[in-house]
């Protein structure tokens, strides 16, 4: 419902957008999942930790409780992001229905709501298109975005035709409630209380779910991608995408570019030549003859070594004999080949160039 348009007469939604999906966007049912995941996310953790607290663990409450969220998360990563955000391999059906079954008790919301806002993620990345928009201020991209509704008008597009076209997709998503409470709330609480009669610690510590992945990251292991391995060699999974390995290659020399351009915008490299003025020889030659000024020319522009002389390693008198002339070829070779640092150093002496 469109609050801004009934209370001010006007909106600002962006109706433009082309993507057909929206018709089902606006079914009051996506709302409700909305509404579902930030009650469950924002509750859980206190309803975990009061149960964690007051509640004793038993071993095989325990034993089930990391096998149960490990398979949850595992069907969140390789399920809902690789398999159906991605399309990164293939899934036999009965790979399907594991996964968007027993993901339902993660909370993360339906596989068509969590893949196309994945999608438009990847498309629009950091941009007010993006869902997850990390420039959109410090508590949105930390933990407003679990909860704060977006108006989808406003996201960009992005084709889920092979979302909305796969049953068992539309199913979960339509049944997505229901099911949550299912593989959230009935089956853990179900196993523990009837296998050996821990109700209640079925119930308490069944549900951080979210919280699992953190640990994967933190270690930097990929259980997901042995799952999806392990998957393959039954025949559940085939057709695994990798990515060339010249591709990655060239993504991670573009990364280390970024970072050394980041260390880069650190250092000083003194005022860019097109910043300073331009001299013709002649001009050049008075100021070094009337106003005394210490310049040389190297390779057409001139250095101040008044400073620099009494430093350079080379000693004073050749620079002091330089001083109004052009000392290219000395520079380079001609007297002495200069390395590096020393043609870094030249960076801070410009104080001009010749005019072409
Ligand atoms: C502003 C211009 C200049 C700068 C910033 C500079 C800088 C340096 C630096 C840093 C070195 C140490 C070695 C190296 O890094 O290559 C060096 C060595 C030297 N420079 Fe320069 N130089 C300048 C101009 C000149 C000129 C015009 C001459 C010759 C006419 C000259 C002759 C030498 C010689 C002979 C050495 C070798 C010193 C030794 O190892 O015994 N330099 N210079």
């Amino acid at each position: 419902m469109d609050f801004q348009k009934i209370f001010t007469g006007k909106s600002d939604r962006n109706y433009d957008n082309p993507d057909p999906s929206f018709s089902i966007d606006d079914q009051p049912l996506l709302q409700r999942i909305h509404w579902f995941r930030s009650l469950y996310l924002s509750t859980m953790p206190l309803l975990a930790l009061y149960g964690a607290l007051t509640t004793k663990l038993l071993t095989k409450t325990a034993i089930f409780y990391v096998i149960y969220l490990a398979l949850n998360s595992i069907c969140i990563t390789a399920g809902y992001h690789r398999y159906w955000s991605h399309r990164s391999y293939k899934a036999s059906r009965a790979l399907q229905y594991f996964m968007a079954i027993l993901s339902c008790a993660s909370a993360q919301g339906s596989i068509y709501w969590w893949a196309r806002n994945h999608r438009i993620h990847h498309r629009y990345t950091d941009t007010p298109k993006d869902p997850y928009n990390a420039k959109a201020g410090f508590f949105y991209s930390h933990i407003g975005w679990l909860f704060l509704k977006r108006d989808r008008r406003k996201l960009g597009y992005v084709d889920t035709s092979d979302l909305q076209s796969d049953k068992l997709v539309m199913f979960q998503h339509n049944f997505y409630i229901p099911l949550a409470y299912l593989m959230g709330y009935a089956i853990p609480i179900g196993v523990c209380g009837l296998g050996w009669g821990d109700w209640r610690g079925g119930y308490f510590f069944l549900n951080f779910p979210s919280d699992y992945r953190n640990g994967i990251r933190f270690y930097h292991l990929d259980p997901t991608k042995w799952a999806i391995w392990f998957c393959s060699l039954l025949g559940l999974a085939y057709d695994l995408k990798t990515f060339p390995e010249n591709e990655i290659k060239k993504g991670y020399i573009e990364m280390k570019f970024k970072e050394l351009n980041k260390i880069k915008s650190t250092i000083d490299y003194g005022t860019p030549l097109e910043k300073l003025p331009t001299f013709t020889m002649d001009e050049f030659t008075a100021q070094v003859k009337k106003s005394n000024k210490q310049w040389i020319i190297i390779q057409g522009v001139i250095y101040d070594v008044s400073t620099f002389m009494f430093e350079h390693p080379g000693g004073i008198p050749l620079l002091d004999s330089a001083i109004g002339k052009d000392m290219s070829e000395a520079f380079n070779g001609g007297v002495y080949s200069h390395q590096n640092a020393a043609r870094n150093l030249l960076n801070h002496l410009r104080v001009g160039s010749i005019a072409a």
